[in-house]
């Protein structure tokens, strides 16, 4: 049997008809356009026609304006860190220099040792060689290693020398490298441009070095993207959206809707964002998961901040980087202010944005609390040395904790209570209820309003508005009998209520705020608080109102460590916000204080002393004025014939009998004492007291 087989060469026309439809070589043929695809979403071309109308130009130049100003904002920013552009020029210049160097300066330094040691040794071999009485032989082989050791340092010295050639050759060179490059983009810049071209060429030059100097010594590069929180993210809104689901503000299948994208502050400080809660969640729910949130976010409570917006399901979130108000506080600006004036709104501090925070106190009052240490008083001052610095301002100073914190006041005072004394602050309160209040209702009556305003201070010189602080009411109120008490409380609440359309700034402060220690009746007509550090949320609602601790206002959440933050409420409906007092310390104090002593008196405005008020009352009271001044520092009492002389001097003329009328004595008072060797008749100190304060009321 034979098969028939054909050579695998020759032609196979079915085959060829099989394979006739694939190609296995690239097709040459160009391929037919496909028909474009059905825009089935509407939404081609990929640049919207709206962009290039009228007001697509405008928004995009406007997006255009913002990113400019973030972009320098980021890059002044930058300027304050060692990845400014001049550290980076000045790092590039020095690593350039470091690299012209070289390292040969080691081998230089070793070969130099070298032949120094050579050379020593060379010395001490020719100074045994040179020694006399030896026997030949050991003066044969003290020559020889003479020899040796001057072959040696002979070698040392050339290696030391080419080493040194070698070096010099080299730094040549990369100086040249590097200066070259430099001097050709110089020349060339100069010889095309000019002047600008040569500018430019600086540029290019100095661009040159900030990139080389663009890593730190420790390696680190620019970027703007390390403004990281909690475990190193950047906000997104999936963070945000898995934050307030696990914080259980919302649902598992609940999303939050942004209104603003995830931004950083312009400071750099903070993240903020502005978001819509699902349809039924009020605010209050997010407001007070401040815990969860921060937990969420993996930082501390005092870095989140979240404020209600103009709709109750609208949140303001700001993340802060850092613990906020840990840094030194910024100067307040009354150390420069020549003077002030009240009428105006006057700074209190900075919020957490860095924005300062001015109130205006006129027909104002307000309620500073917190526990003690927390800066009360340092706030306290932001409105006194406001006050001070306004010469027409009269001032009404009580502190019941009988500190420190009012004594610099003291001269400028119209009256005051550094001893924490209830009779005092009852005299003060009795005075701005007889007196001030009777005179500034008179005076409103005159100008034919029921009200003092600026506009009449502008043009009668008698309108001006007083400012009454009562540091640690409760002090006051607990060493007080009920019925001092009573009279305190009447005449405080009087003095506020009826006080605030005439002029008059009540503020009171205090470490306990409870119920006990400001009565509820006046707190609540004390507009303006401050909620310090507090030590549970309950003191924190007292000062703020109730409620608000529970919204996320929570005056306990401020640390220990951030001295003079308090949660501040500038009036009736106004938001609270986390804010910083200035602070001034106490040589900044007395300096402020220096200065609004000077303006008082330029202005005659300084309080009348108790010896001016007793000589302004009448003849008698002059005559006890003059008396009271015989009494030098530490005289406890006076010889009859002394005063009656000395009141002769001053030029008055007074029997022994009308000075007996003018300052009775007691019994014991009368006995005569022995001074200088006899017995005489004496007038004691406190007898002259006595009479001034029975007669005028006059504490002298
Ligand atoms: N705004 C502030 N910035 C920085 N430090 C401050 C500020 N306010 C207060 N301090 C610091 O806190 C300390 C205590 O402040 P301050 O005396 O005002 O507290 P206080 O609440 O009035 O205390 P007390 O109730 O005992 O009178 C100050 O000595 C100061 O060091």
């Amino acid at each position: 049997m034979s098969i028939e087989t054909t050579p695998s060469s020759a032609p196979d026309p079915e085959w060829e008809r099989l394979v006739a439809g694939y190609q296995n070589s690239p097709d040459k043929t160009p391929a037919a356009p496909l028909p474009a695809a059905v825009d089935l979403m509407g939404d081609t071309p990929l640049t919207p026609a709206w962009t290039k109308t009228r007001s697509g130009w405008k928004n995009r130049a406007a997006l255009g304006r913002i990113n400019t100003t973030r972009g320098f904002r980021k890059w002044l920013r930058r300027q304050g860190t060692e990845h400014g552009h001049a550290a980076q020029i000045y790092r590039g210049a020095a690593r350039v220099t470091v690299w012209v160097r070289g390292v040969e300066g080691v081998e230089v330094a070793k070969a130099k040792h070298e032949a120094r040691r050579a050379h020593k040794e060379y010395r001490q071999a020719q100074w045994a060689n040179g020694k006399r009485l030896m026997p030949g032989s050991v003066k044969d082989k003290l020559a020889r290693e003479m020899d040796k050791a001057a072959e040696d340092s002979e070698r040392a010295m050339n290696k030391y020398r080419k080493a040194r050639k070698d070096a010099r050759t080299l730094q040549s060179l990369r100086a040249a490298a590097a200066i070259t490059p430099l001097a050709a983009i110089e020349s060339a810049g100069l010889y095309v441009g000019g002047g600008p071209g040569g500018i430019i060429a600086a540029g290019l030059t100095l661009t040159g070095l900030a990139l080389i100097g663009r890593r730190t010594t420790t390696g680190e590069l620019w970027s703007d993207r390390d403004a990281k929180i909690g475990d190193g993210d950047r906000m997104t809104e999936t963070m945000l959206n898995r934050v307030y689901r696990d914080a259980k503000v919302i649902g598992s299948d609940d999303v939050l809707k942004l209104t603003t994208p995830c931004t950083l502050t312009a400071d750099g400080k903070a993240w903020q964002v502005v978001f819509q809660l699902p349809s039924g969640i009020p605010a209050k729910k997010a407001l007070g998961s401040r815990e969860g949130i921060a937990n969420g976010f993996g930082v501390s409570v005092q870095q989140v901040h979240q404020t209600r917006g103009d709709r109750e399901d609208t949140i303001h979130l700001r993340v802060s980087l850092k613990l906020p108000f840990s840094s030194k506080p910024t100067r307040g600006p009354l150390l420069e202010a020549e003077r002030a004036n009240l009428w105006k709104p006057i700074r209190m501090g900075v919020n957490l944005r860095g924005e300062e925070v001015v109130t205006s106190w006129v027909e104002r009052s307000g309620l500073f609390g917190g526990e003690p240490g927390s800066g009360k008083s340092a706030a306290a001052n932001d409105l006194l040395l406001a006050a001070a610095l306004d010469p027409t301002v009269r001032m009404y100073l009580a502190d019941g904790k009988a500190g420190a914190d009012i004594t610099p006041f003291e001269p400028i005072a119209t009256m005051y209570d550094t001893d924490g004394d209830p009779e005092k602050l009852l005299e003060i309160l009795q005075h701005m209820w007889d007196v001030e209040i009777k005179e500034r209702r008179a005076l409103a009556k005159e100008h034919g309003s029921r009200k003092l305003t600026e506009a009449m201070a502008v043009v009668d010189p008698r309108v001006c508005l007083a400012v009454l602080l009562v540091d640690e009411w409760s002090s006051y109120g607990a060493a007080a009998d009920q019925r001092t008490r009573q009279e305190m409380e009447r005449l405080l609440r009087l003095i506020v209520q009826q006080g605030r359309a005439l002029g008059i700034i009540t503020l009171a402060a205090t470490q306990k705020p409870d119920s006990d220690s400001v009565p509820t009746g006046i707190r609540d007509i004390l507009s303006i608080r401050w909620a310090m550090r507090c030590l549970t949320p309950q003191a924190s609602d007292t000062i703020l109102g109730q409620g608000y601790a529970a919204a996320g206002h929570n005056a306990q959440d401020i640390l220990k460590s951030q001295r003079g933050v308090g949660i501040y409420m500038d009036g009736e409906g106004a938001e609270p916000e986390l804010v910083r007092g200035d602070y001034y310390d106490d040589e900044e104090v007395a300096v402020i204080l220096e200065r609004a002593y000077r303006l008082r008196q330029e202005a005659g405005t300084l309080p009348l002393g108790p010896l001016d008020r007793l000589r302004a009352a009448d003849t008698d009271g002059s005559i006890l004025a003059d008396l009271l001044d015989l009494y030098d520092a530490g005289v406890e009492m006076l010889p009859a014939s002394r005063v009656l002389e000395g009141l002769a001097e001053a030029g008055h003329t007074v029997t022994a009998d009308r000075l007996a009328a003018l300052v009775p004595r007691t019994d014991d008072e009368k006995r005569r004492q022995d001074i200088d060797g006899s017995r005489v008749s004496v007038y004691p100190l406190t007898a002259v007291r006595r009479a001034v304060l029975d007669r005028y009321g006059i504490t002298a």
